[in-house]
């Protein structure tokens, strides 16, 4: 194994010299051979600046990280799960490594200078929003990166110290934590230290317990990022994964269940870049690591019984959501799991008590926060029903919302809708499938584990489960409980939102329960039947994102 403790580049030069067939192809800044010339390099530009006219802006995270060849992690994993949450990633390498679900059997430094080199290209030329850090082999190389930032500033820096890797192989030299300290860690926006980090980041203290990762995390506040999250995956005694989230004023106990799987090689570069997505898609902090949390456990939970390599440490997969059956079949889905965190169900014998159209009552909870609508219009005859769809339709989509239609496939057809939800007395499942094509979002009601299975073996891309509370909203209906929708969201492969006698005063309760699964709420009466929608429906957004976990603020 070619690896020296301090990684810098002149010891790495020795390594290269000692043995030529090892040596990594790069230019050298002292050559010319392969390097743009300036002339060429102003065509490029040019080309390019015409090329950028019009089009779309995806959110841009570029990671500045090293290269795992079993891609499991580094750079790989960063590219994999900023696309799974919607953002485009760069790349540049700042080294090499040989490895497999073994361990780390070698790492190969790139020059600092062709570190620098690629940085200059990809943040001169395009529009990065957030910067991820990695595995970052030398001071050497934490110095040039601070020098690009401050050239080429950029909305928010992700740093994580990577240091160890889940086999345990050194990944950077001791000399590397003062580069941390003294240098990147003011410009940083958060830092995700594991314990392991933590520690060595502290000098080595010990970390065994919650109350310890709060310490922690306001000393590693100190050294100057604006927020930090200590990775608790590792504490020992505990069944549960808490992670603290430290802001600078509140201390935030994130807590999760610890998946018992061998596939977790690259969960800490995963987190890092998936909070660099949802920043750079404009999500505040604490979110932006929330959604983070939920997107690995949800990959962690995808990936346990996947078989790749066969040494102890297995890759996740990033890209489940590719494998889902209606994806198999029709490529990429518009469907986004995450459009279920708050889903306004409409009624129209509500809303005409409160003297409103449906139309009125649908934006007031977008404008709310509503991410998902279902047009559930009992009575209305099939002529108007179709009339306010398009209506809402309208609404919807300026806002990039998405519309369902309830029970009624062919409402939906007629007015081009997003799709429908059908419950167990409605079409199928698998017949809605085949009418509405592989593109439509459907959503199935399921009380027990079998109907969820049979709702994703249709082909169905979410179920609505409940009652979790008893309504008076639809007649007759069976309340399953928070232990009944608990075990239905464990055994779901589908994304599940909960309804039924869902409000204000429950909502935290119930994401409370904290499974993968559990994507949100829909709610009927919480917003149609009150005076002030657009009030109602910010009370339920802010008390759902407060309790996206159980104990969201632990003061120490
Ligand atoms: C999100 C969501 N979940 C469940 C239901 C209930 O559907 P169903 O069982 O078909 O009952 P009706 O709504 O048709 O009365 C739902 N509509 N939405
Ligand atoms: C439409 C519906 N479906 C349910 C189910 O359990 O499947 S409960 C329900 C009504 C939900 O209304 P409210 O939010 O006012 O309680
Ligand atoms: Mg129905």
């Amino acid at each position: 194994m070619q690896i020296d403790p301090s990684f810098d580049t002149s010891s790495f030069m020795a390594v290269a010299a000692a043995s030529p067939s090892s040596l990594i192809y790069t230019r050298s800044s002292s050559t010319s051979g392969g390097r743009i010339p300036g002339s060429a390099r102003r065509t490029t530009a040019v080309v390019m600046a015409a090329g950028n006219g019009g089009g779309r802006r995806m959110p841009h995270v570029l990671t500045v990280a090293g290269s795992d060849s079993s891609a499991g992690a580094g750079i790989q994993a960063d590219i994999k799960a900023c696309r799974a949450l919607g953002a485009y990633c760069s790349s540049v390498i700042t080294a090499v490594t040989a490895q497999n679900t073994v361990g780390v059997q070698g790492v190969h430094p790139v020059p600092e200078a062709f570190v620098a080199e690629q940085l200059r290209s990809v943040l001169s030329d395009m529009a990065v929003d957030v910067v991820k850090t990695g595995m970052l082999p030398s001071v050497g190389v934490i110095k040039v990166l601070c020098r690009s930032l401050q050239e080429f500033p950029v909305k928010a820096l992700v740093v994580d110290p990577v240091m160890v890797s889940t086999s345990g192989d050194m990944l950077a030299g001791p000399s590397t934590l003062s580069g941390y300290r003294d240098e990147l860690f003011a410009m940083a926006d958060i830092v995700t230290p594991n314990l392991k980090e933590a520690s060595a980041l502290l000098g080595g203290i010990s970390l065994r317990t919650v109350s310890d990762m709060c310490s922690a995390a306001k000393s590693i506040h100190n050294l100057g990022p604006r927020n930090v999250l200590v990775k608790g995956g590792h504490l020992p005694d505990s069944s549960e994964a808490t992670d603290v989230f430290f802001d600078g004023e509140n201390y935030h106990a994130l807590r999760g269940s610890r998946l018992n799987s061998r596939n977790t090689h690259g969960t800490g570069c995963t987190l890092a870049s998936c909070i660099a997505a949802e920043l750079a898609k404009g999500s505040p902090m604490l979110q932006a690591v929330r959604r983070a949390k939920t997107f690995v456990e949800s990959a962690l939970d995808h990936s346990k019984d996947l078989l790749i390599g066969n040494g102890p440490q297995g890759p996740l997969d990033h890209l489940f959501d590719l494998s889902s059956t209606h994806a198999r079949t029709a490529g990429a889905r518009s469907f986004d799991a995450n459009d279920l965190f708050l889903y306004a169900v409409t009624d129209s014998g509500m809303n005409s008590k409160w003297g409103r159209s449906i139309l009125d009552a649908v934006e007031a909870s977008i404008e709310g926060g509503a991410t998902i609508v279902q047009l559930r219009e009992k009575e209305a005859a099939t002529r108007d029903f179709i009339e306010a769809a398009n209506a809402c339709l309208g609404i919807c989509r300026s806002h990039g919302v998405p519309l369902l239609i309830n029970d009624r496939v062919d409402v939906a057809l007629a007015c081009d809708a997003d799709g429908v939800h059908v419950g167990q007395s409605d079409m199928p499942a698998r017949v809605a499938r085949s009418i509405l094509g592989p593109q439509k979002i459907i959503g199935v009601s399921c009380k027990t584990a079998a109907q969820a299975e049979e709702a994703w073996a249709d082909g169905a891309d979410y179920i609505g489960c409940g009652g979790v509370f008893p309504t008076t909203t639809k007649a007759n209906n069976l309340t399953v409980g928070l232990d009944g929708f608990k075990a239905v969201c464990l055994a779901s492969k589908l994304p599940v939102v909960a309804i039924g006698g869902i409000s204000s005063a429950n909502a935290g309760s119930v994401m409370e329960i904290s499974v993968p699964s559990l994507k949100g709420v829909a709610v009927v009466s919480a917003l149609f039947d009150r005076e002030c929608i657009v009030t109602e429906a910010r009370r339920l957004k802010s008390i759902l994102m407060d309790s996206s976990s159980p104990h969201p603020k632990l003061m120490v």
